[in-house]
This record gives structure tokens, sequence and C-alpha cells, in this order.
């Protein structure tokens, strides 16, 4: 196993550096990268992801180009305007909601990636949950303004969704809300979404959210966890796999490290990814490489959970 950390070039969620495990095995690199809050029994699902990566391989892509979205984290307008403009996205995706940030903050970033993407880009926010049902109902029509694709996650429960869902006409995309296996069907029950947003790692590999994207019958746009290439691979495998694609995917992440692990990263041109899986290159994970206890004990923790209950 090999350990990573990676400075990110724009704070997001919180993180100035990007750490995460890489392992190899008969199929290949596998990521494990859990955020740092999260314990060994959520991170077991992330390991799960790793090791079907290295041990198994993905199923068969049915395309081979993945439409992505740039991400715009929680910047002042002109970082979000030349942020977009550099990226050749047609599709924009702008976290809002920030902590310490107010309504002005969000209204002025989104009208600077609506100016930068033009009329016929899109623009969707992200609110990770941050606003209860009646400043989502305000704030979205608000930011409708502006032509929202749709919103993510606007409150933090499914119940408060499903509330959001019915006042709004802007789609509402859920996120948070589906990261566990019993999750989907209560989203499809709750009437809390119009998409799901799916992820590789949390949910357990390609083959686990391919279940997950059955289960709910809802459009799926793939997302990544601001992975390196390595990461990002299963994230392009699954998108790569869905019998259907209708969004851009939230995968063009890696603009947001300062490097990557790669000697051919995943990067998006012209909006889009290609479906390929780089292999890890020693002299680019020289740079980034970490000897790091924390990291062995984690994965071993993740290890005992994932081998006592199984997949
Ligand atoms: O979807 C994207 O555009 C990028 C990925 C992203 O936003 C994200 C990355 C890490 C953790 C959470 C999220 C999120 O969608 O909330
Ligand atoms: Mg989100």
């Amino acid at each position: 196993m090999r350990v990573f950390s990676i400075p990110m070039r724009t704070r997001f969620r919180g993180v100035t550096r990007r750490e995460g495990v890489l392992v190899r095995g008969p199929a290949g690199w596998g990521e494990f990268s859990p955020f740092a809050e999260y314990g060994p029994a959520e991170s077991a699902r992330w390991l799960a992801a790793a090791r079907e990566a290295a041990f198994q391989g993905w199923p068969e892509p049915v395309r081979d180009r993945i439409p992505v979205n740039v991400t715009v984290p929680a910047v002042g307008p002109e970082q979000a305007f030349a942020m977009v403009r550099a990226s050749g996205c047609a599709t924009a995706k702008v976290k809002v909601a920030e902590r310490g940030q107010g309504d002005v903050d969000d209204l002025a970033r989104v009208e600077a990636v609506r100016a930068a993407i033009g009329p016929a880009g899109k623009v969707r926010v992200d609110v990770n949950g941050g606003w209860d049902v009646e400043h989502a109902v305000r704030m979205v029509r608000e930011l409708d303004r502006f032509g929202l694709e749709y919103v993510e996650q606007p409150c933090a429960t499914l119940e408060e969704l499903a509330a959001v869902r019915r006042r709004v006409d802007v789609p509402v995309a859920a996120d948070e809300s589906i990261r566990r296996a019993e999750d989907p069907l209560r989203v499809r029950a709750a009437g809390a979404a119009d998409i799901a947003v799916l992820k590789v790692q949390p949910l357990g590999g390609v083959r686990a959210a391919l279940k997950v994207a059955e289960a709910t019958g809802l459009p799926v746009v793939v997302s990544s966890a601001v992975e390196t290439s390595v990461g990002l691979a299963a994230g392009v495998a699954l998108a790569a796999a869905l019998p259907e694609l209708p969004y851009a995917c939230g995968l063009a992440t890696l603009s947001l490290l300062e490097g990557d692990v790669a000697a051919e990263p995943l990067r998006a041109e012209g909006g889009v990814l290609p479906v390929r899986r780089p292999a890890v290159d020693e002299a680019a994970l020289a740079r980034y490489e970490i000897d790091d206890e924390g990291w062995r004990r984690r994965m071993d923790g993740a290890a005992a959970v994932l081998d006592r209950v199984g997949r």
C-alpha cells in the first residue's frame, strides 16, 4: 500500500490536502480515500471499492466519452468566472451555502458562472444540505433567475427534500441522502428527488453503485469524491457502464488538486473525459507519497469490518 497526500488548489469541504491509500492488485490500482471524519464502518465501503478496482476490475463500458461538469468551490465571483472559462465545460456545478458566507455570496457566484458559461450552458448548485425548507424555496427561486439545471441536496433530510421538491420548479438531486444500500428505496418512496447523485467509493464499488442506480429508478449523475486519477477511473467506469447517462458527471475534479499520481491524468478536455484507466506513475507518486501510520491503521480498521460482515 502507498499513501499519498496532495495539496488542494482551493479549499474544498474545509479540506486543504487530499490524502488516501493506493493499492495494487491483479486487475490494477485501487484508491482508498475516505474523508477524515469517517470511521471504520463507513470506510469499509470505500475499501470495498478499492478492492473491486484492484482485484476484480469493472463491468464493460457502453460508451467511451463522459460529459463532465466543472466544479466551482465557494470562491469569489472573479475566480468562479475564470475557473468556468478555463474548464471548457458546458455544465457547471456551483457550491453554495458555505459556512461563513451568505446568500449574496451565492447569488454573485452563480451570476458570474452563468456569465462565464453563456446562455446555452447548464448551471447546477450544490447546497450540501445547508438550508432549511423555507431558505431553500426562497433561494432556489432567486437563483433560478440565472437558470438552474437542478439543485443538489438543498436540505439535510429526505422529508425536507420532498417538501422543497413540491414547492419549486427546479429539479432536486439527492446526494448525501443516498449513501447506504437501504436509502435509495426510501428516496424513491419519499418522492424526495428527481435525480440521484452517486459516488463509487462511499457506495462500495462500481457494481454496488450500479445496483443502487437500478434501485432508485432515477436518472443518475456520477460524481467524484475528489480523488486522484486512480479513484476517478472508478467513477468513469460507473458512468461508462450505466444504461443511460442524461446529465454531465461531476468527475472533472482533478483540477482541484495540485497534482496527480498518473503520468497521463484523467483530466477533462472540452468538457469530456475519455473512458480509460490511468496507471500510477512512480515519478508522479514520489512527489506526494508519505509514510503514514494513521492511514495503515484506517485501512486495517476498514478491512476488519469488511472481512467480518462480508460485502
Ligand atoms: O460533483 C462534483 O462536481 C464534484 C464532487 C463534489 O462536489 C463532492 C466531492 C466530495 C465530496 C462531496 C461532494 C458533493 O457533491 O457534495
Ligand atoms: Mg453533493
